[in-house]
């Protein structure tokens, strides 16, 4: 009989809004953002080896074994705890790939979180923000697991409660390079910093939307049919937009028309990472 493994999720992440305040010297930029997630999710299975050896079960079409973000979270987990096992990953994929829903980074998250747990290697929560912060900039919020205003290039938290509405999101048919939006001569550098308060009151603004939608005129048409029901804003670089609904039929009266036209899908926000309910139940 074939052992049954346990599911791990990988929840995507909305940037509820987004501010640039300044620029390191080694070019990354200093941010405010607010992060959510939301209920939809990638979907992780881990199996243990019983040699030493990391590999994928179904590589995503694309994406080099070495290259992919939960191949990188194990390998990076055994050099720095010495750790002599492997594992066998398989990834269901739901996400999006590049539209700043966080996916990639999701899926490194929940490898780092998983394989902590399964190897039993006792690292800290802090200490696997900082390893997941080497993989990429979106890393830590999903190992921090909790909405969250954050600082610095992303990795600075304090938790916050946002409400949990309704929420249709839209992926315009074009795939936004990140890189390529921080590197515009165009993007602005220098907002002024707000304080939460000042989110709250409704300071929604995210400084990358100016560059993406001159860009990428399929985000522009996205935001611009999806503001006809609500306040339509982009997450992160793009390329996905998303609005906010009180009631699941007010959300329902949008994206029934949009999902005719766009590859959408309708969510609730949430405030804490699915991730962690599924690891106090192993
Ligand atoms: C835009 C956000 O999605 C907001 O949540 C993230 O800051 C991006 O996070 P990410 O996709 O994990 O990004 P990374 O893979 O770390 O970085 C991609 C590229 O974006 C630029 N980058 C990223 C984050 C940041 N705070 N400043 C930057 O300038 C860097 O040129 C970097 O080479
Ligand atoms: N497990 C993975 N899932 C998705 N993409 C991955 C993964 N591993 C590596 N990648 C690479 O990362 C790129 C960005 O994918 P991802 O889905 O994280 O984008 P994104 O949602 O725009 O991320 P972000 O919001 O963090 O910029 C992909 O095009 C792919 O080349």
């Amino acid at each position: 009989m074939s052992e049954v493994y346990k599911r791990w999720p990988a929840p995507a992440k909305l940037n509820l809004m987004l501010r640039i305040v300044g620029q390191r010297e080694d070019g990354y930029h200093l941010l405010q953002t607010v992060f959510q997630f939301i209920d939809l999710c990638d979907w992780l299975v881990f199996r243990p080896v019983n040699d030493s050896v990391i590999s994928l079960r179904n590589p995503l079409p694309g994406v080099p074994e070495a290259d992919d973000l939960t191949f990188r979270a194990a390998q990076l987990l055994k050099e720095e705890t010495g750790y002599e096992g492997g594992v066998v990953i398989e990834i269901e994929k739901h996400l999006p790939m590049g539209g700043g829903l966080g996916g990639g980074s999701s899926d490194a998250a929940t490898t780092l979180v998983a394989l902590n747990n399964l190897w039993r290697l006792g690292l800290s929560r802090e200490r696997l923000m900082q390893l997941g912060l080497r993989l990429g900039a979106d890393v830590p919020i999903f190992v921090f697991g909790h909405s969250a205003w954050a600082e610095g290039v992303g990795e600075v938290f304090q938790k916050i409660e946002v409400p949990e509405k309704w929420i249709v999101v839209l992926k315009p048919d074009c795939h936004v390079d990140t890189k390529e939006i921080f590197s515009s001569k165009d993007l602005t550098r220098d907002s002024k910093s707000i304080k939460i308060a000042d989110f709250i009151a409704g300071q929604h603004q995210n400084d990358c939307l100016g560059v993406v939608r001159k860009l990428y005129p399929s985000v522009d048409r996205a935001l611009r049919e999806l503001s006809i029901f609500s306040e339509a804003r982009l997450t992160g670089t793009g390329a996905c937009v998303f609005a906010q609904f009180d009631t699941e039929l007010a959300a329902k009266k949008a994206y029934l028309p949009l999902s005719k036209k766009w590859q959408s899908y309708l969510c609730k926000g949430i405030n804490r990472s699915p991730l962690y309910s599924s690891l106090n139940g192993a």
